[in-house]
């Protein structure tokens, strides 16, 4: 077949659109909230309902028993988190959720489909701003209509970056994550921004509103499509040590061209985050 996954393509935009209207109408009333990992780890009726919906609608597209799904609540229900060769759904059904609870206005519904491992594409709809982001690998990527391109940006000093402070609050942890800002806005950077979505943010690489977002303890699906349209609209990716991105290490530098990716890993203070398909009998609690 020449094009084996447009219809998937096409029907997660669709899907994306579907749960981007649910989280909307769910925004105008009272939202009752849980905690996961932290304190400060928030989740909502609305997340799960969202990622049933849309797994729902997955698997009656495309059958149960052909498709994967990893999707960032059913994992916190204690489904695996391992990524095969199998047509693979990453689902992240309400990205910023604390943006969600709080009404800062920046919530995201992010989907993306791996076979073989490899990203095939990535759909993150901006639910309250009504953008739809989209790309298919080796085919470009779009905001509605219109194609992305990143900043072009090389000299670090003319940069805005984006890094977020994820929900791990341990003091050493916390630490680093400032120091890292502090040497970055020192290097100096024209600003340090952070939307409170992982893809959104890389979104805003993708359309070259920054220059770069990076994250040591983000999730797969918060930047499985993300990978997807910041490498479609020219961006790079890697690894917080200069490898390879490595989509289940819950670390990442996205970023306009390499100079300014490389520019930043100089200055990244790493800590340990364990992976998303670390052995489940191995998981700290
Ligand atoms: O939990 P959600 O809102 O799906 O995802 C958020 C991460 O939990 C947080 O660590 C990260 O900083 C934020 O960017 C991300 O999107
Ligand atoms: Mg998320």
């Amino acid at each position: 077949m020449e094009d084996p996954w447009q219809e998937a393509y096409d029907f997660a935009v669709e899907v994306a659109r579907g749960a981007g209207a649910v989280i909307r109408k769910a925004a105008e009333s009272e939202i009752k909230v849980s905690t996961k990992s932290s304190t400060v780890d928030l989740v909502t009726k609305t997340d799960e309902r969202v990622e049933k919906i849309i797994i729902g609608s997955l698997k009656e597209q495309f059958g149960e028993g052909t498709h994967c799904f990893i999707g960032e609540e059913s994992v916190a229900n204690g489904e695996s988190c391992n990524l095969t060769d199998k047509p693979t759904w990453i689902i992240d059904p309400v990205d910023g959720t604390t943006n969600f609870v709080h009404g800062f206005p920046f919530v995201a519904v992010s989907i993306a489909f791996a076979v073989n491992k490899q990203l095939e594409f990535g759909v993150i709809y901006s639910c309250l701003e009504d953008k739809m982001y989209r790309a298919r690998r080796g085919k470009g990527a779009f905001c509605d209509d219109e194609p992305l391109a990143v900043s072009d940006v090389a000299d670090i000093h003319k940069s805005i970056i984006i890094s977020e402070h994820g929900t791990d609050r341990s003091p050493e942890k916390v630490k680093k994550i400032f120091s890292t800002m502090q040497k970055i806005l020192c290097i100096p950077v024209h600003g340090l921004r952070g939307s409170g979505t992982a893809a959104t943010n890389m979104c805003l690489v993708a359309s070259g509103a920054v220059e770069a977002f990076f994250e040591i303890g983000i999730h797969c699906w918060d930047i499985a499509a993300g990978a997807v349209i910041v490498k479609e609209a020219g961006g790079v990716l890697l690894d917080v040590d200069g490898g390879p991105f490595d989509l289940m290490s819950r670390r990442m530098v996205s970023a306009n061209n390499e100079t300014i990716a490389r520019r930043i890993i100089k200055e990244i203070e790493i800590f340990d985050s364990e992976r998303d398909d670390a052995p489940v009998q191995k998981k700290k609690k």
